[in-house]
């Protein structure tokens, strides 16, 4: 499937919630949707790491980088984690690097941008946890929808 917001929206319009930043997507898959995981962390994708490395079948992860556009949240190699242990989408209130590669890899990305630059791994930041950017809140365990036209929010799992 290439496009699921706008049947979504045609169908439950008073269920979802949309999001107001233009993301871009890196991933080679667009169209995407999961449970939502979070993470909270600045210049540090220690638990970014550690979360893509346990299963994430029908899982969607949450990151809020706080925009930060000084250290990459999300390279190959972790992404390359990620697709192996089965997590739809990654997005990010932050950047990426290894954009060329990840832009090959059968997942989901959305994030700010790019920066070459990886983070210092101290083991900081919060996971599971609800998160506020983009004009949404983002809550573990509700649902997220994603494609070329957007990120969207919903309490529950809406099926088309
Ligand atoms: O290790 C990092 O922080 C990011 C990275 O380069 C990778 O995932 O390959």
């Amino acid at each position: 499937m290439l496009d699921l917001l706008p049947d979504l929206f045609d169908k439950y319009p008073n269920q979802l919630r949309l999001a107001n930043v233009p993301f871009i997507d890196f991933g080679a898959k667009t169209c995407f949707f999961g449970e939502i995981v979070t993470i909270d962390c600045f210049n540090d994708n220690s638990k970014v790491k550690e979360l893509l490395a346990t299963s994430g079948q029908g899982k969607v992860l949450v990151v809020d980088g706080h925009a930060s556009m000084n250290r990459a949240l999300l390279g190959d190699m972790i992404a390359e984690s990620a697709v192996k242990h089965d997590w739809q989408a990654v997005i990010i209130n932050g950047c990426i690097r290894d954009a060329g590669t990840i832009g090959t890899l059968d997942i989901a990305v959305k994030a700010l941008g790019t920066c070459p630059i990886k983070t210092e791994k101290l083991g900081q930041g919060q996971t599971n946890i609800s998160l506020h950017f983009a004009g949404l809140t983002f809550v573990p365990g509700q649902y997220i929808y994603g494609d070329k036209n957007g990120i969207a929010v919903s309490d529950k799992l809406l099926i088309i």
